[in-house]
């Protein structure tokens, strides 16, 4: 319970805006350290474990609790819980996935391993790109090569693009929060890391980098990372001379920029950046996810990704198992949804391009699921900075906006209803933007 308190806090801290976080803290840190107070038997250790831990907690959205102005006495100093770890299980664990791997993904394991332990490969190149179709078991490559490392206790860092993605990676964290990328990048973004911190040391320790989702980066994150990492190894060589295995799929999502035209679009892919040419591309084939009767759609998938099938006027036409004459929500969800088994109910998904349809069909589905439904509105007020008159923007226009990122004015919920988040929450526990 201590622990959860503990990630509330830090929630509360990073979304809640605070008007006055010390007190908060004053409040409630006799709750937040309680099981380091049994645990330890001393209140001074316990004040600054808990300090340690909420800063950490915090650490992985770029803050601390000095900048929300709560500060331990000084003469406490910083005790962190020595935590143990099994190397001899992620050996093992490491070894049984490798025996698992396909031709594809023991080749690539083969080189980023020999080059990790210490080996220099023919081609002196340390950048790599795994490049493979959706299933083709890039992120158990990289779970596979973390474990086995970790085995031979050396540290990997693994990023993602998007928060979701890092949650599929052992302890993956976004790119952003990583490496201290900005919000909005241009070309002349740098990464906001201080070399004598203690981020930087983790990626100064680290054995290789590996981030999945790479192409769905701007090349300018590309070249902000790469004089970051020489200027945090003090090296001129590409990425300071660490190993950087990237993955993904240039068929899936590209780098997602508003307005973009589709030649911007693919100036600012990293297949554009002068860097592409350090990186070994090492290609996955086998599609490891499809079971029986599934290949013929994957393949489909793929010729449509290489933009193999025939089109006219930009549009193909979609196989009739994709095509339903019936009600889309009944042919998903049915007549009724059953939350007895919200597992499946989860697994199943209705997408749509424009969140007014997703409006529209999350309402009717909600009318599917039995129970009483509770309605929570936002409050919408107009300050106008420029001189504007408020009474020019009506409430219930502002409430019938629904801007990226924010939920619609009238959230109605019912027991069971399956909710997804818009914010980066908390990634080790999987509460992520589109969980
Ligand atoms: N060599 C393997 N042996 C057994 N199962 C595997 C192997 N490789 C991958 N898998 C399994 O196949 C599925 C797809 O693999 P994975 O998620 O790693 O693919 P991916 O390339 O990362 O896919 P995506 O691009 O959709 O993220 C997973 O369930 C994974 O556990």
């Amino acid at each position: 319970m201590p622990n959860e308190l503990r990630q509330l806090f830090a929630t509360i801290l990073v979304f809640g805006n605070p008007t006055n976080p010390m007190a908060l803290w004053d409040n409630f840190k006799a709750h937040l350290m309680e099981d380091f107070v049994h645990r330890h038997d001393d209140a001074s250790i316990a004040k600054a474990l808990t300090y340690s831990v909420v800063n950490e907690k915090l650490s992985e959205h770029g803050k601390t609790l000095a900048m929300f102005d709560i500060h331990l006495p000084p003469e406490l100093g910083l005790y962190h819980e020595q935590v143990v770890i099994d190397n001899e299980n992620e050996q093992e664990r490491g070894e049984e996935m490798y025996k698992q791997l396909n031709e594809n993904q023991q080749e690539a394991a083969d080189q980023i391993l020999a080059l990790a332990l210490g080996q220099s490969l023919r081609s002196g190149r340390k950048c790599f790109f795994i490049d493979g179709p959706a299933g083709t078991g890039k992120t158990f490559l990289y779970s596979t090569l973390c474990n086995i490392l970790k085995g031979q206790g050396k540290n990997s860092i693994v990023v993602a693009w998007t928060g979701i993605a890092a949650t599929l990676l052992p302890g993956g964290r976004t790119m952003h929060s990583q490496f201290k990328l900005p919000l909005h990048l241009y070309d002349n973004s740098t990464c906001n890391l201080n070399p004598a911190s203690k981020e930087a040391e983790t990626i100064r320790e680290a054995a290789v980098i590996f981030w999945d989702e790479a192409p769905m980066a701007p090349n300018c994150a590309l070249k902000a990372i790469d004089i970051a990492l020489q200027d945090i190894m003090r090296s001129k060589e590409p990425f300071g001379g660490k190993i950087m295995v990237l993955g993904g799929d240039f068929r899936q999502v590209l780098p997602v920029t508003r307005f973009a035209s589709r030649a911007a679009l693919i100036a600012s892919s990293l297949k554009a950046s002068p860097l592409w040419d350090k990186f070994n591309t090492i290609r996955l084939h086998q599609n490891m996810r499809t079971g029986p009767g599934k290949q013929e759609f994957s393949q489909w998938l793929l010729c449509l990704g290489n933009g193999d099938l025939p089109s006219i006027d930009d549009e193909i036409d979609l196989p009739a198992s994709c095509l339903t004459d019936s009600d889309l929500i009944d042919e998903v969800f049915g007549q009724e949804i059953n939350t007895d088994n919200i597992d499946e109910v989860a697994s199943k998904v209705i997408l749509c391009p424009k969140n007014e349809d997703t409006l529209q069909i999350n309402n009717k589905a909600l009318q599917r699921i039995p129970g009483p439904e509770k309605t929570y509105t936002s409050i919408d007020k107009v300050i106008c900075e420029n001189g504007e008159d408020p009474s020019e923007y009506p409430e219930e226009f502002l409430y019938s906006l629904t801007p990226t990122g924010m939920p619609p004015h009238k959230l109605i919920l019912k027991v069971g209803a399956i909710v997804m988040l818009l914010r980066n929450l908390n990634i080790k526990a999987g509460l992520c933007n589109g969980t």
